[in-house]
C-alpha cells in the first residue's frame, strides 16, 4: 500500500497499536530545555525512577540565558534557578548537557541538526512547540507538554494518535528579495493561525526543492504557528550533503545503511493526503506581520486588510490587534518607525540568515536611532561568523552581535523590548508581549529586517537591491 512520509516514519516507530487506542510510538531522540524539563525530572524522582535512556536525552540552556556576558552569573534571579536546576538535573540522570560555556550551547533547535543529532527518519520530541523545525531533515519531530516529557523520560515513549496528512507544495521561483521565511509567512497568511491544526504538514514542490538545509528548516520551524502539529520535507541530496560528516552524524559502514534507509523517505507517487494545497513562489513578496499572530500578514507593500472585510464575529479581536500595534486598517506599514531589529531566534539565526544580512549591509551603517541585535543561535554559529568576519561588518554597520540563546524572541530573560517600542523581528511569534509587555513585533526575514536596520523604518527590501 501505498503511504505518506509520515506514514512511513510513523508505522516503523510504533511499538505497540491497538484498535481505539492511541499508538505506543518510539522516540529516538528526546531534546529538552531548562523551561519545560524541571518538573519532570521532579516527577522522576517523586517515583523513585531514572531515565529510562539518557544517552537518547540531549540538554542545553537557551531560554533563560543572557546574550551578553555569559561567562558572568546570571543576574536575574529566576532564570538562574532554572539553568541551575538544569545542570543539576542533567549530572543527577546522566544527561549530557550543552549549558553555558559548552562549545555546543545554543537553541535546541538550532544545535540538534549542526551536531548531526537531528537526522532523517527520526522520531524526535522536545518539550517545545518549535520543534518541528528538525522535520527539514524528513524526520517527525513535535512538540510536547511537560507531563509528556516526563513519560519520554520514563520510557522513550509516547502515547499518540496518528495525525492527519496535508501537503502544501510551493512551485516556481521566487521574486528577488524574498526567501523562505517570506514563504512560510505568505502560507500562514492565506491559510491562518489555524489553518493546520490537527495535521502533519509535508511541504513540497519545486520551491521547497530548491532551498538550502537551512532555509527548510525555517519553513518547518513556523509550522506550529499554523496550529500543525508538525511540518517535514522529504530528505534529498541537499539533505545528506548537509548531514554527512556531521559530529553525531552515522559514519563509515553506519553511514552507508542509514543513506540506503533515508533514500526510501519520500510519500509515494499515489499516497493519499487528507488535504492538498498549492501555492506559487512567484506571487510571494517580502512578508510583514501587521498584527498579533502569525496569520496577520501581508506583502509589505500590500495595505493592511479593512476591519470590515473580517468576519463580524472577528472584527473586535482584529480591531484590538491592529490598536496593540498602533495601526489602522486600510493603510499601510512602509515608512512605519523602527525602534529595534531583532535578529535571532530558531526560525532565524543560523549562518546563512547572518551571512545574508552581513552581505546586504556591508558597507552600510544603521539608522542612529535603532537598536539592532544579532543573537546567533549556537556558539558554532558564532564562531563561524566570527571566523568569516561577519562580526567586523556587523560593528561598522552599528550592530551589536550578542551570544547565543532565545533572547527576545520571547520575554523570558534580559533582553526585551520596551513597552510601546516596535520591533522588526526574524522570529517566529508576535503576540501581545511576546518580546516584553507591551512590545510590538513586526514578523520578517533577515532580509527585511537588514533594511529596517539601516533605514530605519519598515522598508520593502527589493528597492534596495
Ligand atoms: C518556553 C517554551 C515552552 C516555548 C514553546 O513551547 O514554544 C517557547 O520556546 C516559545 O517559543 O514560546
Ligand atoms: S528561539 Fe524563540 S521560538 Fe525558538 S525555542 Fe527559543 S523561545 Fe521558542
Amino acid at each position: 500500500m501505498s503511504k505518506t512520509l509520515v506514514e512511513k516514519i510513523w508505522d516503523a516507530h510504533v511499538v505497540k497499536r491497538e484498535e481505539g487506542f492511541p499508538d505506543i510510538l518510539y522516540i529516538d531522540t528526546h531534546l529538552i530545555h531548562e523551561v519545560t524539563s524541571p518538573q519532570a525530572f521532579d516527577g522522576l524522582r517523586k517515583r523513585g525512577i531514572p531515565v529510562f535512556r539518557p544517552k537518547q536525552t540531549v540538554a542545553t540552556a537557551d531560554h533563560n540565558v543572557p546574550t551578553l556576558n555569559q561567562h558572568l552569573p546570571i543576574k536575574e534571579e529566576l532564570s538562574r534557578y532554572q539553568v541551575d536546576m538544569l545542570t543539576k538535573n542533567c549530572a543527577e540522570f546522566g544527561i549530557e548537557l550543552y549549558g553555558l560555556g559548552h562549545p555546543y550551547q545554543g537553541i535546541v533547535h538550532v544545535i540538534g541538526p549542526e551536531l548531526g543529532i537531528t537526522l532523517p527518519g527520526k522520531t524526535m520530541v522536545c518539550g517545545d512547540s518549535h520543534t518541528s523545525t528538525h522535520g527539514a531533515f524528513g524526520a517527525i519531530a513535535f512538540g510536547i507538554g511537560t507531563s509528556q516529557v516526563e513519560q519520554v523520560f520514563a520510557t522513550q515513549c509516547l502515547l499518540q494518535s496518528k495525525p492527519k496528512t496535508m501537503k502544501i507544495e510551493v512551485n516556481g521561483t521566487l521574486q528577488k528579495g524574498v526567501g523562505a521565511k517570506d514563504i512560510i509567512l505568505y502560507i500562514i497568511s492565506k491559510i491562518s493561525a489555524a489553518g493546520g491544526t490537527g495535521y502533519f504538514i509535508e511541504y513540497a514542490g519545486s520551491a521547497i526543492r530548491s532551498l538550502s538545509m537551512e532555509a527548510r528548516m525555517t519553513i518547518c520551524n513556523m509550522s506550529i504557528e499554523m496550529g500543525a502539529r508538525g511540518g517535514l520535507i522529504a530528505p534529498d541530496q541537499i539533505t545528506f550533503d548537509y548531514v554527512e560528516g556531521r559530529e553525531f552524524a552515522p559514519k563509515g559502514k553506519e553511514w552507508d545503511k542509514a543513506l540506503a534507509y533515508w533514500k526510501t523517505l519520500y510519500s509515494d507517487e499515489d499516497a493519499i493526503f487528507d488535504k492538498v494545497l498549492t501555492f506559487d513562489a512567484a506571487d510571494i513578496a517580502p512578508m510583514i506581520t501587521y498584527g498579533t499572530n502569525p496569520g496577520m500578514g501581508m506583502g509589505i507593500a500590500e495595505h493592511i486588510p479593512a476591519t470590515n472585510a473580517q468576519p463580524e464575529s472577528e472584527r473586535p479581536s482584529y480591531q484590538k490587534a491592529l490598536d496593540y500595534m498602533g495601526f489602522k486598517d486600510d493603510s499601510t506599514v512602509l515608512g512605519n518607525r523602527v525602534d529595534y531589529v531583532f535578529i535571532g531566534s530558531c526560525t532565524n539565526s543560523r549562518i546563512e540568515d547572518l551571512r545574508e544580512v552581513a552581505s546586504f549591509v556591508k558597507g552600510k551603517q544603521k539608522a542612529h536611532d535603532v537598536e539592532v541585535w544579532i543573537v546567533p543561535g549556537s556558539k558554532q554559529v558564532e564562531k563561524q561568523a566570527k571566523e568569516e568576519g561577519l562580526d567586523k561588518i556587523f560593528e561598522a554597520a552599528g550592530f551589536q552581535l550578542r551570544e547565543p540563546g532565545c533572547s527576545a524572541c520571547l520575554g523570558m530573560n534580559e533582553d526585551k523590548i520596551p513597552a510601546g517600542k516596535y520591533c522588526v523581528s526574524t522570529s517566529n511569534r508576535n503576540f501581545e508581549g511576546r518580546q516584553g509587555p507591551n512590545a510590538r513585533t513586526m514578523l520578517v526575514s533577515p532580509l527585511t529586517a537588514a533594511a529596517a536596520a539601516v533605514t530605519g523604518k519598515v522598508t520593502d527590501v527589493r528597492e534596495l537591491i
